[in-house]
């Protein structure tokens, strides 16, 4: 479904240039969550960023196979949700924001996909400040699945919440996956949540990624020295 193929970026305005990412080919299919991990600096966000078409790629192509409205195929969530959201507004209007283009009751199907996410119309009237760390989390999930992508990358949702919030996310996702059949692209250096919830995984070292594995009886299985250093 998603389809990426020898993608380059460099920044800066110096010679040479400051490569970023470096030849990455990945791969996700319909109903698949595939994870990507790799040390900070390792070029996961930038990647994520010209796969949403955020910013353009200097080599390579992004392909998606149901390309025809790219905006309502392929969302992403960002970490700090409080800085995703706009805080003087309610978390209604921050839900219908996405949904502008929709024909019908928006807010008929904002109450419909609240439940979803394991949230209750109460929460509608209050704004971000009023929201405990998890639920902003889930308003910022919400609102990017509103448009009921075929693909939602994650890029480091997990990372800022505690143990048990971190937990109800993960679920939150798989329950997405399962009865959506939203294929999920989680970047995390959280290992033990990627190999948890992903079936496949990429990992990233110094803009390029070094190693891929299928997950067999619950684990990845790596022979390369840096993804057995991250996985130990
Ligand atoms: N707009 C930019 N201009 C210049 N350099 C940038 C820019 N964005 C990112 N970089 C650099 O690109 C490298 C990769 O950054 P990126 O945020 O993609 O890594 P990451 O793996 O997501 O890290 P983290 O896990 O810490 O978020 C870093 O060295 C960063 O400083």
């Amino acid at each position: 479904m998603l389809n990426v193929e020898h993608l380059s970026k460099s920044y800066g305005r110096g010679k040479p240039k400051k490569a970023i990412l470096q030849d990455i080919n990945l791969t996700v299919d319909e109903g698949e969550i595939v994870g990507i991990v790799g040390e900070s600096g390792s070029g996961k966000s930038t990647l994520a960023r010209l796969i949403m078409r955020l910013e353009s790629a200097d080599e390579g192509t992004v392909s998606f196979a149901t390309a025809d409205d790219f905006y309502a195929s392929c969302q992403i969530v960002f970490q700090n949700a409080t800085a995703a959201m706009n805080p003087s507004w309610t978390v209604r209007e921050i839900l219908k924001e996405p949904l502008r283009k929709m024909k019908g009751d928006r807010d008929a199907h904002i109450r419909e996909m609240l439940e979803k996410v394991g949230l209750e119309e109460k929460h509608l009237a209050r704004r971000p400040s009023e929201l405990s760390g998890g639920e902003r989390q889930r308003v910022n999930l919400l609102r990017s699945i509103l448009v009921e992508p075929k693909l939602l990358v994650c890029d480091e949702i997990v990372s800022n919440l505690d143990r048990l919030i971190q937990k109800e996310i993960v679920e939150l996702i798989q329950r997405l996956n399962r009865e959506m059949g939203m294929a999920i692209l989680f970047i995390s250096h959280d290992l033990k949540v990627v190999e948890h919830l992903c079936d496949r995984v990429y990992v990233m070292q110094g803009g390029r990624i070094i190693e891929e594995s299928v997950k067999r009886d619950g684990h990845f299985s790596f022979e390369h020295s840096y993804s057995l250093m991250l996985f130990e």
